[in-house]
């Protein structure tokens, strides 16, 4: 139901606005590219792409924002709110926030050296967000494979190709030192680092983020090109220096149908951006609201006012 060329007729510059704003907000942040990805990620796994993660909280419900998977972590809300008012302006009412997810997680990969696909648009947004699911939903850095494949299945993904594929959102961007540190000095209560560790990389990590140091510094992802959308995630995973728990377990869990897949993304890059397209495409078919489901919101952040016309005994009429 969703279509690449839902905005043509009433909004045909969506890509140039959302597209000029990312390339300006990376001046400053080179970061902001991965941080966009990551909210249409954690957007789509809770209960679909509809902007739901958006939301701030209110009366009637609690906001994603708050789930211990984003706080402190998700970002990039801001910039969202910078596209949708340009997209307010030049063409009101027609533009959902679940789909400025979508097409800025589209032009962040693009921008960083991926690849560029259509992506199927059409979708509403949410009139309220999932607190609990998000606590539930989102796969955490310290699962390993089986956890992982369990996360990705339960949302309707394939366990292996989509999860291998989506892992590749991890050749950009940062993470906290607290989802790395268990795997420097204490992995799993055994009191020495994960085996799977490359040892040069191990030392670098040590450096990075000490023991009982703060641990919101921060890490790339990729220690090869931090900022390129490539396949070296892939390769890093084969010399043992994937960053979290979870990247490491694609490839070293013994006899595991995902270090086939590893191989193949890391020898040949396109092979790997064809894979992540479909899983992309695949991702971004959850659960969308389409039709009258749901809304166009006019701030990402807040549902629209409910307006009802109402007539009193007295014959007043106004609107609650
Ligand atoms: C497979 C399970 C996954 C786990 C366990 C996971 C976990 C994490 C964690 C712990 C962080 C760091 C957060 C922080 O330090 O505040 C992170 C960042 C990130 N994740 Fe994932 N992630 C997964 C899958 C994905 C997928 C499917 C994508 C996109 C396709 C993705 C894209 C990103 C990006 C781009 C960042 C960096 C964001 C930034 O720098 O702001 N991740 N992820
Ligand atoms: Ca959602
Ligand atoms: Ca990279």
């Amino acid at each position: 139901q969703l279509r690449p060329d839902f905005y043509f007729g009433t909004c045909p510059f969506v890509f140039d606005i959302i597209g000029n704003i990312i390339v300006d907000e990376l001046q400053t942040d080179p970061r902001i590219a991965a941080s966009l990805l990551r909210l249409h990620f954690h957007d789509c796994f809770v209960r679909g792409c509809d902007a739901s993660i958006l939301l701030d909280n209110s009366t009637s419900f609690r906001t994603e924002k708050d789930a211990a998977p984003n706080a402190n972590s998700a970002r990039g809300f801001n910039v969202i709110d910078r596209m949708k008012v340009a997209l307010e302006r030049a063409c009101p009412g027609r533009v959902s926030c679940a789909d400025i997810l979508t097409i800025a997680s589209q032009i962040s990969v693009l921008l960083s050296g991926g690849p560029w696909w259509p992506v199927p648009l059409g979708r509403r947004d949410s009139v309220e967000a999932f607190f609990a699911l998000a606590n539930t939903a989102l796969p955490s850095p310290f699962f390993n494979l089986t956890q992982l494949k369990t996360a990705f299945a339960d949302v309707g993904l394939n366990r292996t190709s989509d999860l291998v594929a989506l892992s590749g959102g991890h050749t950009f961007g940062r993470a906290q030192c607290q989802f790395v540190t268990p795997r420097l000095y204490n992995f799993n209560g055994t009191n020495s680092p994960d085996p799977s560790l490359n040892p040069t990389y191990l030392v670098e990590l040590r450096r990075l983020c000490p023991q009982n140091g703060n641990g919101t510094v921060l890490v790339n992802f990729d220690v090869v090109t931090p900022d390129a959308f490539d396949s070296q995630y892939y390769t890093n995973l084969r010399n043992g220096k994937g960053l979290i728990q979870s990247d490491q377990e694609l490839f070293s869990t013994p006899g595991a149908d995902t270090i086939p897949l590893v191989n193949q993304y890391s020898s040949d890059m396109s092979v790997f951006f064809r894979a992540f397209i479909d899983a992309m495409i695949r991702m971004g078919n959850l659960r969308p609201l389409t039709g009258t489901q749901g809304e166009i919101r006019q701030n990402c952040r807040v549902v629209n006012p409910r307006i009802r016309v109402v007539e009193n005994d007295d014959g007043v009429v106004s609107s609650i």
